[in-house]
């Protein structure tokens, strides 16, 4: 029997970075991209052979031109989502140290949200579950 491939599950990584008021950072996902124009947690698939930690600093360096240590991230919450074409689990961090200041490298935009506030922002449906989990604990 074979499987279909249309279950597949990928692996995501994000993050909640939280700044100094206690304000998360949104990113908005480009033309051309699944999902175009919707906010979602920076973040990205993590490759094969690649640990989920390691894959997040990776992203945030590509996508925000951020540094992130391993130790700043703390695992929160997750999604787990069935998407039409494949399974996104994706896990997401929270994270309130980073060096360097963040810029849209590869967003149409950014914003830094109160997390009661979050809820007005359009996002994908795997997140309306993280977005509740940020607004009941931060
Ligand atoms: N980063 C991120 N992805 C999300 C969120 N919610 C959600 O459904 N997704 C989905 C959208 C995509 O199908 C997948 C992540 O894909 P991505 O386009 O960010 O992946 P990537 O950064 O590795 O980019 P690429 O190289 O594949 O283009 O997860 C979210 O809050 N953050
Ligand atoms: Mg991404």
């Amino acid at each position: 029997m074979t499987a279909d491939p249309s279950l597949r599950t990928v692996l995501v990584v994000a993050v909640a970075l939280i700044d100094v008021d206690g304000r998360v950072l949104i990113a908005k996902r480009p033309e051309g991209k699944q999902l175009a124009g919707l906010w979602e947690f920076p973040g990205g698939k993590v490759e094969p052979g690649e640990r989920p930690e390691a894959a997040l600093i990776r992203e945030l360096r590509e996508e925000l031109g951020i540094e992130v240590s391993a130790s700043c991230l703390s695992p929160f919450v997750f999604a787990s989502h069935a998407y039409d074409d494949f399974h996104l689990l994706m896990p997401l961090y929270l994270c309130r140290r980073w060096e360097g200041t963040v810029v849209a490298r590869e967003h149409s935009a950014l914003a830094w949200v109160r997390p009661e506030k979050l809820a007005d922002y359009p996002m994908p449906p795997a997140d309306d579950p993280l977005v509740a989990w940020l607004r009941d604990l931060l």
